[in-house]
């Protein structure tokens, strides 16, 4: 175990002091269990670092899934003064608004044979490209590409793909504002044109499922999820057009930071105030990304729903694949929250990290005030993965916030090295799950035990009470990059 000095709060809560130049202290979420793991790792360090940036407030934040990333870590939130505070690329990540739709259907696991789940693996295989660099969903040109950028979500509906229904349920409504094409630069443009409605590689996944477990009965009601429902989860994000608005912001920022007379323990934490040109650049282009991420996941939907009708012949109606919730969990955006007992305006960094708001809250929408906002986290092609609701503890302590995944234990190399000959790919399919992966390399950095125990992860943030589980949900088939 690296030499933390660490602080136990109570279970499920760990302090790591302030020492040298922290402005707050560090929180890590997790069991005493999980400490071990956690704490050999660089990841709560990076935490530390964090509470280094300049206008930071109540404390740098880390969720159980916890791992080491660029700059801020994989688990991570973070708020700062709108005035005072600065915004940090490295804090939302290359892959900007990457995040997780949850869809639910009519069928059920018993609709499902052996036969119907390889051939709906293989029409969703076909229909949603995958793999570093893949492209070729759809191609659009430049100026319809800035349409996307400020339009998301809704710019695939209008086209076509999916429905007013989907809108309502997604973060944001799968739209935000302040996105100028403008402030992104030719190469990131031009890797966006043809890259719309296509998955990406490694960690991203379409998996079809089914509901295993209920955990909250009423939720899960509202949420139209009953046991044996089949589901799909698109795991994706703004992909090779993002990763450039990252890329390119860092540098600038990384130049621009000494005439701002900002000195950080890492120099991956590059940032620049709030509100400098580059802060704002960086927003607008940041948003761009945000709704393009929103525009690749509606399209990977709709084509979603296609697979269903043709690998399955069956119409829209007897599917009725319907949208439970889409959300972000790599994302910078300015929100109310209570801070030194008064209500103020943050812009809270979440890299690695769910927004997670209790019910009742205005920006739930209508069909789960009642319930709170569903909160997706996935855990393993092999295993399983969870819904949960988002808590009022959740907005008193952690910004809204909560874990986002089961999170990596083993390194790319490592599992390939842990797969060694083992054929990962009937290993699955003996547990009845389909694998399609466009390269075997990839399948094998997959493997399930690449990954923690999701379970873990939601006992931490349930025993802390930012969040709370509703269903368990178990793969049939899953396509990968
Ligand atoms: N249900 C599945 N979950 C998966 C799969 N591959 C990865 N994962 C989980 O998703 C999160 C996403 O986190 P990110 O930081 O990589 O964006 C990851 O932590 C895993 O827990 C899968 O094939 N199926
Ligand atoms: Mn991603
Ligand atoms: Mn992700």
């Amino acid at each position: 175990m690296a030499d933390y000095d660490i602080e136990k709060i109570d279970d499920f809560r760990w302090r790591l002091p302030k020492t040298g130049g922290m402005r707050v202290p560090a929180i890590l979420y997790a069991t005493e269990d999980m400490l071990p793991d956690i704490l050999s790792d660089d990841a709560p360090q990076q935490a530390k670092n964090v509470a280094h940036l300049p206008g930071i407030v109540k404390a740098s934040l880390a969720m159980p899934d916890i791992h080491w990333g660029y700059g801020f870590p994989i688990g991570g939130v973070a708020a700062f003064d709108p005035d005072d505070g600065v915004i940090s690329p490295g804090g939302v990540g290359y892959d900007i608004n990457c995040g997780v739709r949850l869809m639910a259907s009519k069928l059920t696991v018993d609709d499902l044979d052996r036969r119907s789940r390889e051939r709906l693996v293989d029409h969703l295989f076909r229909r949603v490209p995958t793999g570093v660099g893949s492209s070729g969903a759809m191609r659009v040109d430049d100026a319809e590409l800035q349409r996307v950028l400020q339009r998301g979500a809704e710019w695939a509906v209008n086209d076509g793909k999916g429905s007013q229904a989907d809108l309502d349920v997604i973060e944001e409504h799968g739209r935000v504002g302040g996105a100028d094409p403008d402030a992104v630069s030719g190469r990131a443009r031009e890797r966006g044109l043809d890259q719309i409605g296509t998955l990406g590689s490694g960690n991203h996944f379409l998996e079809v499922g089914y509901v295993s477990e209920i955990l909250d009965e009423r939720a899960a009601r509202v949420m139209g999820l009953n046991k044996g429902t089949v589901t799909a989860i698109i795991h994706s994000g703004s992909r090779g057009f993002g990763y450039q608005v990252c890329d390119d912001a860092l540098s600038d920022m990384d130049k621009a930071m000494k005439k701002y007379g900002i000195e950080l323990p890492d120099r991956q934490l590059a940032c620049t105030p709030i509100p400098s040109p580059e802060g704002q650049k960086y927003l607008a282009g940041m948003r761009c990304a945000i709704n393009y991420a929103f525009a690749n996941r509606q399209v990977m939907a709709h084509n979603t729903r296609l697979a269903f009708e043709d690998a399955l012949d069956l119409s829209p109606r007897e599917h009725g694949l319907f949208t439970v919730y889409e959300v972000a969990h790599n994302i910078a955006k300015f929100e109310k929250h209570t801070v030194n007992g008064s209500k103020q305006e943050v812009c809270v960094h979440r890299k690695g990290a769910t927004r997670a708001l209790p019910a009742g809250h205005p920006l739930v929408p209508g069909r789960y005030q009642k319930v709170g906002q569903p909160v997706l986290i996935p855990g393993d092609m092999g295993r399983y993965s969870y819904v949960l609701v988002g808590t009022d503890r959740a907005m008193e302590e952690t910004f809204g916030s909560t874990c986002h995944g089961a999170g990596r234990q083993m390194s790319r190399r490592k599992a390939r090295k842990t797969a060694g000959h083992r054929n990962i790919t009937a290993e699955l399919a003996n547990e009845g799950i389909v694998v399609r992966g466009q390269s075997d390399r990839t399948v094998r950095e997959e493997i399930p035990e690449a990954y923690k125990d999701v379970t873990d992860v939601v006992k931490a943030v349930e025993g802390a009470g930012i969040s709370k589980a509703v269903a368990q949900l178990r793969p049939l088939g899953v396509i990968k990059g």
